[in-house]
């Protein structure tokens, strides 16, 4: 079975990574391993609850990984939200903040379709703004989110708080 616990025990903590106070998730260790992986991608897949998902979001870089291994288990296709200048059609932006930094994402204008199903998946739900910023890109597209789903969630940053009345789930939950 599955287990979020097993996965909670490979994440390595990278202190002063990469700005001085920073905490660093390191995911490396669950990618390397086969079992782990495939058991982080089976706990996503159910955070479906069993909807018929058309679209898999996932957020670059790292969303990426899980995200396309989510969308390949579920049948769906697979839609990239990307730092800005990577797209190459016609893009929504916006900018946003994260726990270390400040970026914009992008999507392609037409890779969701109005009242298309969306599983929004990332790795890591810090401060909220890189999620956020990509809801609003697809609550512009009129997605009908079924949920945001993440490998990790730091309670403590509160990030989930400006995730609106999603339904936000995540695997690993670190309250401190
Ligand atoms: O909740 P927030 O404070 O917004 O932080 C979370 C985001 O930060 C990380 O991405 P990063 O921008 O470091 O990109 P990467 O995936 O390319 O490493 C992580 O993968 C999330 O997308
Ligand atoms: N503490 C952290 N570890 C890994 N990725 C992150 N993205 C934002 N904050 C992070």
């Amino acid at each position: 079975m599955p287990s979020a616990e097993n996965l909670r025990s490979a994440i390595r903590d990278v202190a002063d990574f990469p700005k001085p106070g920073i905490v660093f998730k390191d995911i490396t260790p669950i990618l390397a391993n086969g079992p782990l992986f495939q058991d982080s991608i089976s706990l996503l897949c159910d955070t479906a609850g069993g909807t018929k998902i058309d679209k898999v979001v996932g957020i670059d870089a790292r969303g990426f990984i899980f995200a396309a291994a989510v969308a390949d288990r579920l049948g769906a296709g697979f839609v990239p939200v990307r730092k800005k200048g990577k797209l190459p059609w016609n893009t929504r932006g916006l900018s946003y903040t994260l726990e270390y930094g400040e970026n914009v994402v992008e999507i392609h204008e037409d890779a969701v379709k109005p009242g298309e199903k969306v599983l929004l998946v990332d790795d890591l739900l810090a401060t909220g703004g890189t999620a956020a910023a990509s809801l609003q890109l697809l609550g512009d597209l009129e997605a009908d989110i079924v949920a945001v789903s993440f490998l990790i969630e730091l309670g403590f940053l509160k990030g989930r708080e400006k995730l609106g009345s999603h339904r936000i789930e995540s695997l690993i939950h670190y309250a401190d």
